[in-house]
């Protein structure tokens, strides 16, 4: 069993394929971008943050093979690389955020004439490699502000039973997680009573991978199926919801995994508090609101087939959006590695 999405050392890329998870454990070798962009796409590896960590580290792999002495070409071929590695999926902003940061940090490094090309070249593959260390200490700190933060809401409770949607964990980051972060930092504070995780139809994040990583784990959780949210939250006094992010908007409307809304609306109407997880690396405040966020639609086959076996209708006509926005209004607060903020206070978090 292994929760390690991705295995990474200087000239060396492997990911996790997550697509036969959980019953095979295969790795598959990540030798550029072309690579990058292919298993992002097939979502052999997937979650915003894993998403931009693993595109931008198929670039390093790329550049440490290239042994171009024009920083200027380098320069402008890095600007390339980086936008087709940003079209692979276009809901989740990580990867373009990090796409931005360093197509600045190129232009800064080829303009400046102290800086070789050899040099511009480690300095660049050293910024893309503290990503990954970046990403777990920022998912300890978003556990930490998301665990207080749940228990201080609910004085009166001991012990918290919380429900999770989608796979925000291990494998969908550099590891421990965002939501499931903060159901991790719950159990190892002994205040976690139990998590419940959709299957999440119909990739099925949680049924094989959420519930991969509790079951790994040992945290006392229980599989859902997604439509008995409702009923969940009518009979087992759930404590809170934690969910993750692909893209939060500046006034803190949150695309996120086909459901999320829903669960939104549900927590809404039993009084139950709806959290999302997210490094501020998933916050677009380049856009004022959700609507402007653009939905990736996969292909059918993902809902007509389980595997090779198909359990739809043929003929049947499919609509599957990956994500759906979920209105500031139903969100509680939003959990970040700076802390937790309500929605309309976001401008306080993102520098
Ligand atoms: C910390 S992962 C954030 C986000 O990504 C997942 O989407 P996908 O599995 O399609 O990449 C899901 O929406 C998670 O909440």
């Amino acid at each position: 069993m292994s929760l390690e999405s991705i295995k990474y050392e200087r000239g060396r890329l492997e990911i996790l394929d997550q697509l036969l998870l959980p019953l095979q454990t295969r790795y598959v070798k990540v030798q550029g971008v072309e690579d990058g962009w292919k298993v992002i796409n097939k979502m052999q590896v997937r979650g915003a943050p894993a998403i931009a960590i693993v595109g931008c580290l198929s670039l390093a792999i790329e550049l440490l093979k290239d042994d171009c002495l024009d920083k200027k070409i380098m320069r402008q071929e890095i600007e390339g690389k980086l936008n087709y590695l940003v079209s692979a999926r276009p809901t989740a902003v990580n990867i373009k955020l990090a796409a931005e940061e360093l197509i600045n940090l190129a232009n800064s490094l080829s303009a400046d004439e102290n800086v070789t090309a050899d040099e511009f070249r480690e300095r660049f593959i050293q910024s893309i490699e503290k990503m990954l260390i970046k990403d777990i200490e920022d998912n300890r700190a978003i556990g930490k502000f998301g665990s207080e933060a749940i228990l201080k809401s609910l004085e009166d409770e001991s012990h918290v039973r919380v429900l999770t949607h989608c796979n925000t964990g291990s494998l969908a980051t550099a590891g421990y997680g965002t939501a499931l972060g903060v159901i991790r930092s719950l159990h190892a504070a002994k205040r976690l009573e139990h998590v419940y995780c959709t299957e999440t139809r119909p990739y099925n994040q949680g049924a094989r991978l959420t519930a991969y990583e509790l079951v790994h784990e040992k945290i006392p959780s229980t599989l859902i199926v997604d439509s008995m949210v409702s009923a969940l939250m009518h009979t087992r006094n759930i404590s809170a919801v934690v969910v993750g992010a692909d893209r939060v908007a500046a006034n803190g409307d949150t695309a996120n995994k086909i459901g999320t809304y829903q669960i939104a609306i549900v927590a809404k109407y039993h009084n139950v508090p709806f959290y999302v997880a997210a490094p501020l690396t998933s916050i677009d405040m380049s856009l004022k609101s959700g609507d402007r966020i653009k939905i990736e639609e996969r292909p059918d086959r993902e809902m007509t087939h389980i595997g090779e076996h198909r359990i739809a209708a043929p003929g049947i006509s499919c609509w599957n959006p990956s994500f759906d926005v979920t209105p500031a209004s139903l969100i509680t607060g939003i959990i970040t590695e700076k802390g937790v903020f309500a929605p309309d206070k976001l401008h306080e978090a993102v520098p």
